[in-house]
């Protein structure tokens, strides 16, 4: 079976266990899955344990083969975490911290895949910062430079951890599209996780909602994101309404009950 299925999944930290009996996929190949819950219910903890940085037991299964039973080098060939920010102190320009993170793919540094990084760079605006150290570059600046790191791997299954978090409005639609465009043409499984029900409205294409480490619903967005989950998972009182240009978006009205972290 083509895709990502997830059975059985328990994971989470020596003392505590964050997600437990997570059944659910296949999450589709070429398409963007949005992972959606409030703060604390286990999203990042999940990213990590998909790609084996954070202890996990249960069945990754990608198109046929466990990913559990993998090595981590193996497994790390073919699934990419970008986590919420990149690490400080790393004293690389743009270019270098790229190339790294293509070589430690797997790839050699040559005149085409030099060409990729650079178009790579392009397509996400930032190939004037090519020569700056990653250490001078804004929050937004690094997201994107983080992006690039990710893509330019190749993966087949690629976990984005609130990529969008330091973008303003215009760069937060270019990267969904260009991550939806990469999606389909590589036809790997892209996994994000947002806060903006809107962002997941528009450019989620398959949708998981957690709550306290457990799966509340998957499926269609559409399907997924509605009044009565909004209300369980968030505790507010939303409608979905359509935009005069049939763009489902969500409009909130009040909360239904109060904070609670
Ligand atoms: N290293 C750790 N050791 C123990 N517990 C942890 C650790 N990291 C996170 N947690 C706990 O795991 C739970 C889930 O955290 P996680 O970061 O996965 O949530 P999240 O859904 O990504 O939240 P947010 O939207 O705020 O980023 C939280 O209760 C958190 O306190």
């Amino acid at each position: 079976m083509s895709g990502l299925v997830i059975r059985e999944f328990h994971a989470g930290y020596p003392k505590r266990q964050i997600i437990s009996d997570l059944n659910v996929g296949p999450l589709p190949r070429g398409k963007i899955t949005v992972l959606l819950g409030p703060n604390g219910c286990g999203k990042s903890t999940l990213m990590r344990s998909l790609a084996g940085l954070n202890k996990a037991q249960g069945q990754l299964v990608l198109d046929g083969e466990d990913l559990m039973a993998l090595p981590f080098a193996k497994r790390a060939e073919k699934v990419v975490y970008l986590p919420q920010s990149l690490p400080a102190g790393v004293h690389l320009h743009v270019l270098e911290s790229i190339i790294v993170a293509q070589r430690a793919s797997g790839g050699h540094a040559n005149a085409s895949h030099e060409q990729e990084v650079m178009s790579l760079l392009e397509q996400l605006g930032i190939s004037h910062l090519a020569m700056s150290y990653l250490d001078q570059l804004s929050g937004g600046q690094k997201q994107l430079v983080g992006l690039a790191q990710s893509l330019i791997r190749r993966p087949e299954l690629l976990l984005l951890d609130e990529p969008l978090s330091a973008l303003d409005l215009n760069y937060q639609f270019h990267v969904m599209d260009l991550v939806a465009r990469e999606t389909r043409k590589r036809n790997m499984i892209t996994v994000v996780v947002v806060h903006d029900i809107n962002i997941a409205l528009r450019h989620g294409e398959h949708v998981l909602m957690l709550k306290n480490g457990k799966l509340v619903a998957s499926g269609e967005p559409a399907a997924v994101i509605t009044a009565e989950s909004l209300a369980e998972v968030y505790g507010v009182k939303g409608r979905i309404e359509r935009c005069s240009r049939g763009t489902p978006q969500v409009v909130i009205d009040g909360l239904t009950t109060s904070l609670e972290m």
